[in-house]
């Protein structure tokens, strides 16, 4: 088999997005997410594999800046699109993919790559370790009750039309990620993907509506959702799906729940993507009638290990050598010396003093952004201790006040 693995032609967008849509399984996007996805590919960052005229791989990547843990926001590779043809698995393609992309990012001086995966079992081998999680949440609004703080009848709701309101929910999310570890700051057009609003994505529900919380005439919050009417025998039983709930304070936050909970004729409330530390389990009288789970969401891949150490603020004083092992990208194997003072400033080189720690680059991913503790991986054999407390240290200083968490997929 004779292959070409080259960076897209603008031209060659359609049959490229075609050959991505067919290895998900041949179910066509919608005109409007097609063209938000042309729009939004970065052709110069966007490969693919011919097999003579026939597209059998694609990979993307967005240029992305990520919030980490002291509120930088760091050059991020946001990894997409990724496919390889059925008739084209497991021959390696993936692999020479994933090899070109982390070269190229490495190139452009990004520190860290990021994606959320299809499948949890396929990017390890790459360097990519789980950092954040997604909580979902199906609430039993007839039972569970929300005892909402001082000023949350303060807090003026309005409806606006999506579309109209993009700018406003926009504004709203910047100022909320520097303050959340794993969300990214886009770049322009993204604004968009917040209200898209395919058929595909209603599954029965209503389009896309949209409240805006508001304060002094000013917008303080926004809340995304859908509407599922149904009904049986005994009356009404419809569904509020919300698709987005963010704000700027906890009165806000409390307003735009309460009132997703009592909306008219319905009697639950779903959630697919909140973080684990949400405070909506904190307003709730039932945690048990919330139905919560648990899963993987954005793996991180640190590509310049020093550099991406560096670009984070630690939360205690630590002075660790790290053994690193990354059999894919070879050039961040080896001992660093990771220091941090009590107010932040890290520093990460390349030392010959003896390790306290050995892990492999994947682990450092998974720990990263603070949803993980070095604590864990240890106990699961994943990070081995050298120096007796170098654990605990690394642990400590790795962990996060606020849960890294995606906002939103990509
Ligand atoms: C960020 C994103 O876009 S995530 C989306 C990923 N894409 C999809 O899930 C679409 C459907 N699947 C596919 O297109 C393909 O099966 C891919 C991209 C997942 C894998 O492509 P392939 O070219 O078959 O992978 P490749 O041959 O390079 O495999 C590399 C290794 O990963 C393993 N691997 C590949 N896919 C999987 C998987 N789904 N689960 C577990 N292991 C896998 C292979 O067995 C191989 O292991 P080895 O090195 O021990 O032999």
């Amino acid at each position: 088999m004779t292959t070409e693995l080259r960076v897209l032609r603008p031209s060659e967008w359609n049959e490229w997005f075609g050959s991505l849509e067919l290895a998900f399984g041949g179910l066509a996007e919608s005109p409007e997410e097609r063209e938000l996805w042309d729009a939004l590919t970065e052709h110069e960052r966007s490969i693919g594999i011919w097999d003579g005229s026939d597209v059998v791989g694609t990979a993307g990547a967005f240029s992305f800046r990520l919030a980490v843990p002291g509120g930088a926001l760091v050059p991020a590779a946001g990894v997409t699109m990724v496919s390889v043809a059925a008739t084209h698995r497991r021959r390696g393609l993936l692999t020479s993919m994933m090899r070109r992309q982390l070269d190229d990012v490495r190139a452009l001086g990004e520190p860290l790559a990021v994606l959320t995966a299809s499948e949890p079992a396929i990017y390890g081998r790459f360097g990519y370790g789980a950092a954040t999680k997604q909580m979902s949440l199906e609430i039993d609004t007839d039972r569970v009750r929300l005892t909402v703080p001082d000023g949350t009848d303060g807090i003026r709701l309005r409806y606006a039309k999506p579309d109209e309101a993009l700018t406003t929910i926009e504004g709203v999310y910047e100022q909320l990620v520097a303050g959340r570890p794993g969300a990214p700051a886009h770049g322009p057009g993204w604004e968009r993907k917040a209200v898209l609003d395919p058929e595909s994505a209603r599954r029965g529900a209503s389009p896309l509506q949209c409240v805006l919380a508001e304060r002094d005439g000013g917008v303080v919050g926004y809340a995304t959702f859908r509407n599922k009417p149904e009904w049986d025998a005994a009356g009404p039983k419809g569904r509020i799906v919300a698709d987005d709930v963010s704000a700027l304070d906890p009165a806000a936050y409390a307003a735009l729940w309460r009132f997703l909970f009592e909306i008219d004729l319905t009697s639950t409330v779903e959630a697919r993507n909140r973080p684990v530390d949400d405070a909506l389990l904190h307003l709730v009288s039932d945690v048990r009638r919330c139905n919560i789970t648990v899963r993987d969401s954005l793996y991180v891949r640190l590509v310049e290990l020093g550099a991406a150490l560096e670009a984070r603020a630690y939360r205690a004083p630590v002075d660790v050598v790290f053994e690193v092992t990354d059999a894919f990208c070879p050039w961040n194997e080896g001992r660093w010396r990771l220091t941090a003072d009590a107010k932040g400033g890290a520093s990460c080189k390349r030392t010959d003093d003896p390790a306290d720690l050995a892990l492999s680059v994947r682990e450092l991913g998974a720990a990263y952004l603070g949803g993980t503790s070095v604590d864990s991986l240890a106990r699961a054999g994943r990070v081995r201790e050298l120096r007796a407390g170098a654990v605990d240290e690394a642990s400590l200083a790795f962990s996060s006040a606020v849960e890294p968490w995606l906002p939103r997929g990509f």
